[in-house]
C-alpha cells in the first residue's frame, strides 16, 4: 500500500507568555491512499493539532509531513496553496458563510480558484445531488438541521476534487442517526472516488463505524495504531483500553479485583464455552462485560470475567479456556 501522508517525528511546542504546551511530541504514522484513518484520543491530546499539521496550518516545531511525496516543510506559500486545495477540511460546527444560499457555498472554494460561475455552478449541482441536497440549493444555512448542515460543507470540501478529506469533530455536533447518516456518506465517497479520509475523533463509536485504520493520541504521544480490528480486539496501551472500555460504566468496578479478558474472533457464541468451563470447574463466574461487535465486517466478541476467589479453580478456568484456544489476558488495573 503507498502512503498519501506520511508523518515522521512530529512534534509541536506551543510557547505561550509563562509557559508552554508540548501538544506533540514525537508523532511518526503512514497514511495510506483510500485509508479511512481515525485519531482518537481524549480531549487535549492533540488530536486538531496534528490534523492541522497534515495541511501545514499548523506549522511543526520539528519533524516532517509528506502529503503525497512533497515533504510540506519545503514548499513555498504559493505551493503550499496548491497542496491545500487537494486537502479538503470539514468541521465540528460546519463553518458555512451564513449570508449565501447553500449553492453559493458550494461555489465559493471553486470561485477562489477561478473556476467560471457557470461551471461552478454546474458541478455545485452536481456535488448537491451526492450529498442528496440538491432541493435546498436556494435555501440558506439557518434554514437546515445539523445533518444537512454537515452535507453542504461535505459538499464544498469536494468541490475541487481532494484527495485527502479531513474531518476534525465532524460529528460530534450531531445526534446519533444523523451522526450514522454523516458516516455513510463519508464511507460512499471513499469507495467512489477514492479519497482518503482522515477522522478526529473523541468517539470509538466513529471509529468503529467506518475507520480502517486508527491512531490513539494520548498527551501528545502516539499510544497505539494498526487496523481498527487489531487495536479495538487487542488493546495494548492503557490509553487505547480506557478508550475502548470507555463505554461500559461496569468498566470501574473491575479495578483491583482478578479479572481476565476472553477474546473471540469469530461469530460464536460465548454462553456454552461459560457455562461448561463452570460446570467443569465447579465454580461460579461474574461475567462483568459480555459484548460482541461488527468491527470491519466480522463478527467479534470480548468477554471479561470476574474469577472466583479460590486460586486453584480461576487457574483451572483459564487452563480450561486456553485449552479451547481462546485468548486469555489477565486484567490488572487496565481501566487505570
Ligand atoms: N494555539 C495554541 N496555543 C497554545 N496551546 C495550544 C494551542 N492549540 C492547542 N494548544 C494546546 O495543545 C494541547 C492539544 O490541543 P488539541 O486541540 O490539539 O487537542 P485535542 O485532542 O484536539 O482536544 P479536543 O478534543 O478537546 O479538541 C492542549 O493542551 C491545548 O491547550
Amino acid at each position: 500500500m503507498e502512503p498519501i501522508i506520511q508523518i515522521k517525528n512530529v512534534t509541536k511546542t506551543f510557547i505561550g507568555k509563562d509557559n508552554q504546551v508540548e501538544a506533540l511530541k514525537g508523532i511518526s504514522l503512514d497514511i495510506n491512499k483510500g485509508d479511512i484513518y481515525g485519531i482518537i484520543g481524549m480531549s487535549g491530546a492533540g488530536k486538531s493539532t496534528l490534523v492541522r499539521c497534515l495541511n501545514y496550518l499548523e506549522k511543526p516545531t520539528t519533524g516532517t509531513v509528506v502529503v503525497e511525496d512533497q515533504d510540506l516543510s519545503t514548499l513555498t506559500e504559493a505551493e503550499l496553496r496548491k497542496v491545500r486545495t487537494g486537502i479538503a477540511m470539514i468541521f465540528q460546527h460546519f463553518n458555512l458563510l451564513m449570508q449565501r444560499s447553500v449553492l453559493d457555498n458550494v461555489c465559493f472554494p471553486m470561485e477562489i480558484v477561478g473556476v467560471k460561475k457557470q461551471a461552478a455552478r454546474k458541478r455545485a449541482m452536481e456535488l448537491l445531488e451526492i450529498v442528496g441536497l440538491k432541493e435546498k440549493a436556494d435555501a440558506y444555512p439557518s434554514q437546515l438541521s445539523g445533518g444537512q448542515k454537515q452535507r453542504v460543507a461535505i459538499a464544498r470540501a469536494l468541490a475541487n476534487t481532494p484527495k485527502i478529506l479531513l474531518c476534525d469533530e465532524a460529528t460530534s455536533a450531531l445526534d446519533p442517526t444523523t451522526t450514522k447518516e454523516i458516516l455513510k456518506l463519508l464511507q460512499d465517497i471513499n469507495k467512489q472516488y477514492g479519497i482518503t479520509i482522515v477522522i478526529i475523533t473523541h468517539e470509538m463509536a466513529v471509529v468503529q463505524e467506518i475507520c480502517s485504520h486508527v491512531a490513539i493520541i494520548d498527551a501528545g504521544e502516539l499510544a497505539e495504531h494498526g487496523t481498527v480490528e487489531e487495536v479495538f480486539s487487542r488493546p495494548q496501551s492503557q490509553a487505547a483500553r480506557k478508550l475502548v472500555f470507555m463505554v461500559d460504566p461496569k468498566a470501574k468496578e473491575m479495578s483491583g479485583k482478578r479479572c481476565i479478558r476472553i477474546v473471540f474472533t469469530e461469530n460464536s457464541s460465548f454462553e456454552p464455552v461459560i457455562a461448561n468451563m463452570v460446570l467443569e470447574c465447579k465454580a461460579p463466574v461474574n461475567i462483568l462485560l459480555a459484548d460482541t461487535k461488527d468491527i470491519g465486517g466480522i463478527a467479534h466478541g470480548q468477554m471479561i470475567l470476574q474469577l472466583p476467589e479460590d486460586e486453584m479453580a480461576a487457574n483451572k478456568m483459564i487452563h480450561y479456556l486456553q485449552e479451547r484456544k481462546l485468548e486469555v489476558e489477565e486484567l490488572k488495573d487496565y481501566v487505570g
